[in-house]
């Protein structure tokens, strides 16, 4: 379903036709496309696995827990990058994972104006349109490309902690910082080869939960931004080529203050 609302012609006639609506800040936008996508495809899940849970942005939006247990859930992002979206940006995924006893068995993320579909299942590869994806591999953190999300927040605290963030990198020197404004596929140009390196902090787990074993799945490296062990639901994540890089990047990047906010203020 998510594939005709972004791939038929009226793609502009149905964001025209629709409403945009502000949530946690005035960058973090929700259209009744993204609230319609979630339904259509928690409904249709559902239909056949009616004892599975599942964590939907849109829903968690209207108030529904944010609870993983170890129940076979559905993680899903309707429209990553909905201000994209909106403005005609052409970076829109609908992004899914699937997980059993809080382990990522599959995770779907469909680039849709780009028409590509990353998909990856625990142990038996990453594929992009059904070719075999590949890390670049690379282990000198002075020769990656690193992407990251800009984000939605708008204070001080967590705008001074995003761009001291990139400027140590830039300071490195790293040899480029990208945001496509998606995080499910900035991550998933991680798996292509085409960026080295991926970090986000103050995403969310239905952002990243598929695109993460797609990395994995490919032969990255996926950690905490402090160099511990990654945990989808800590909203703090980096994805790399190498361990080398990883390492490197949670050298560089910090979090905590950022994050401290973050607790006291959001789900
Ligand atoms: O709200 P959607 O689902 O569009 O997710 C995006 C977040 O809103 C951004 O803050 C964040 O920076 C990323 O762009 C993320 O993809
Ligand atoms: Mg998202
Ligand atoms: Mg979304």
């Amino acid at each position: 379903n998510a594939h005709i609302i972004c791939r038929t012609r009226d793609f502009c006639f149905v964001l025209n036709s629709k409403e945009v609506r502000l949530k946690s800040s005035p960058a973090d936008l929700v259209t009744e496309t993204d609230q319609q996508v979630e339904k259509m495809l928690i409904s249709a899940i559902r239909r056949k696995y009616p004892q599975h849970r599942f964590i939907g942005e849109e829903s968690v939006a209207a108030g529904e827990a944010v609870e993983l247990t170890d129940s076979p859930t559905w993680i899903i992002d309707p429209i990553d990058g909905t201000v994209n979206f909106v403005h005609r940006f052409p970076f829109v995924a609908v992004s899914i994972a699937f997980t059993v006893n809080k382990q990522t068995e599959f995770g779907i993320v469909y680039s849709c104006v780009e028409d590509k579909l990353f998909h990856a299942q625990r142990g038996r590869g990453a594929y992009l349109n059904g070719k075999p994806l590949c890390v670049s591999g690379q282990t000198d953190i002075h020769r990656c490309v690193v992407v990251t999300e800009i984000g939605a927040e708008r204070d001080d605290l967590a705008l001074s902690t995003m761009t001291s963030n990139i400027c140590r990198l830039l300071r490195l020197p790293v040899q480029g910082v990208r945001a496509l404004g998606t995080a499910a596929v900035d991550m998933c140009q991680v798996a292509t080869g085409g960026a080295d390196a991926y970090y986000h902090i103050g995403m969310h787990c239905w952002d990243i939960a598929a695109s993460t074993i797609i990395v994995l799945e490919a032969g990255g490296v996926v950690m905490d931004t402090d160099g511990s062990e990654f945990d989808m639901m800590s909203r703090k994540v980096i994805a790399a080529s190498s361990s080398a890089v990883a390492n490197g990047i949670a050298q560089v990047v910090q979090a905590d203050s950022f994050l401290g906010d973050f607790s006291r203020n959001r789900a």
